[in-house]
């Protein structure tokens, strides 16, 4: 029998081919029939529901870590993706919940449903947030899965800013899937059994984690030391959700299977950190726009005061290119039109080949219109004409632009539903 048929088997005993029966029964069952089961009884930390109308992940409080992973579909048969999706639904909501993706006993004569490290180990608020590439609808201009009349019109894939330097291997992707929790090995376990499960399906094509500083309140910090989120949003303003996050049935540069979906914009931004360690106290301020201990405004004091850049024309207090005066210059309607939620995380890696730290921030942002929104505060960025001054420091290696899917309202439902039927 050839791999191939081996795995099909596996599959077909295990999970992909009993979608929905196989993992939810089985816990169901054996979680009443075993309440002493270890496995079942190792989580006991704060966890995440996951269904609802929108997916988790989005509005959620930031959790301490992320794991982020693209993955390609190598399959043509959108049976196949489309049972992936059914099986990746009741594996999330079971993961989300912290029970295992099996109990024992298993069959010995089979791998473990279940990789296992998690045990023992709090939740951590896991979320898991599934979305899809432009790649998913068309690729080189053939329509894979019969989707590409569905495809999102402001979904396409993420162009070449000004000065990226996007690796092939670090970009793009046709699912993405973003674990986040309080615990890295969560989050790892997550993004590893859900990869095991689409062996033969997807594989991985890019991975990367993140960390925050683990703070009980307040903004946490990126690795230039300054306070990163501070004219975010506030995630309980439901108002700005709807105008600025949720995507509508109505949204003409969307499409209408993805209403209470959002568009997520991933950028692996590397930090060149012994350059900007270099920096003095005074430049770091002028480049970010703020004050590095209190986050405040160049012109205010407290963290959360509001910059008065109409007072300030000729940029002496806050120099025109610096991040924050481009990133939003306060001018008019478009300001509020304009604004994204940002979710990034820092990433610490090994050295590079040079022996420079390889540090840096995965940003990532919701938005509804990627275009209007996004890429409308990254062509100010990215303008030759006058670029952020922060791009000197910063090399943009990978990511991508990423359709995250409507929640998942009940069990029985599943991810992409609206897409596939
Ligand atoms: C196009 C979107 C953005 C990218 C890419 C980006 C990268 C990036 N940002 C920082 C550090 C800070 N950003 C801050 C504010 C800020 N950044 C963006 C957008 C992008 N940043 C926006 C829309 C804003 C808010 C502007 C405002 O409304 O005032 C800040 C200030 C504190 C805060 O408000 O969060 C910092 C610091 C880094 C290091 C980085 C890439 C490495
Ligand atoms: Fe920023």
């Amino acid at each position: 029998m050839s791999d191939k048929m081996n795995r099909r088997a596996f599959l077909g005993m295990t999970a992909a081919g009993a979608a929905g029966v196989v993992l939810g029964d089985l816990l169901g069952k054996a979680q009443a029939a075993l309440p002493t089961n270890k496995a079942a009884a190792t989580t006991t930390s704060e966890t995440l529901d996951f269904y609802g109308t929108h997916q988790t992940g989005v509005v959620t409080p930031a959790q301490n870590f992320a794991n982020v992973a693209a993955f390609d579909v190598t399959t043509s048969d959108v049976k196949e993706l489309q049972t992936l999706m059914k099986q990746w639904t009741e594996m999330a909501a079971t993961l989300m919940a912290g029970k295992p993706l099996a109990v024992e006993p298993q069959d010995a004569a089979f791998p473990p449903m279940d990789t296992g490290e998690q045990l023992g180990l709090d939740t951590g608020k896991l979320t898991l947030t599934f979305a899809i590439g432009a790649s998913l609808f068309e690729k080189e201009g053939v329509d894979r899965f019969g989707l590409r009349s569905r495809k999102p019109v402001g979904l396409t894939e993420m162009p070449i800013f000004h000065k990226d330097s996007l690796q092939e291997q670090l970009t793009h992707g046709d699912i993405v899937v973003q674990a986040c929790a309080d615990d890295p090995i969560i989050c790892f376990h997550a993004i590893r059994n859900l990869t095991k499960a689409a062996r033969g399906i997807a594989h991985l094509r890019w991975q990367q984690t993140g960390q925050l500083g683990v703070k009980a309140q307040g903004t946490k910090r990126n690795l230039f030391g300054f306070k990163d989120g501070t004219a975010n949003p506030a995630l309980q303003d439901e108002t700005f959700m709807k105008n600025n996050v949720w995507i509508d049935a109505s949204d003409k540069d969307s499409a209408p299977w993805l209403a209470g979906g959002t568009y997520m914009v991933v950028r692996r931004i590397h930090m060149r950190i012994e350059t900007w360690d270099q920096q003095t106290y005074s430049d770091q301020e002028e480049i970010i726009g703020r004050q590095k201990v209190s986050g405040a405004p160049m012109d205010g004091k407290a963290e959360f005061d509001t910059p008065q850049f109409a007072a300030d024309a000729e940029g002496k207090v806050t120099a025109l290119d610096s991040h924050i005066r481009l990133s939003n210059p306060r001018t008019g309607e478009n300001s509020e039109r304009e604004r994204i939620l940002r979710r990034g995380y820092n990433f610490m890696e090994n050295l590079d080949s040079v022996g420079r730290i390889n540090a840096g921030l995965l940003f990532v942002c919701f938005n509804r219109n990627i275009q209007t929104q996004f890429e409308s505060i990254q062509k100010r960025l990215t303008n030759p004409k006058m670029p952020d001054q922060m791009l000197a420091y910063t090399d943009t290696t990978g990511g991508g632009y990423f359709a995250v899917l409507p929640g998942v309202s009940s069990k029985g439902s599943y991810l992409g539903q609206t897409l596939f039927e």
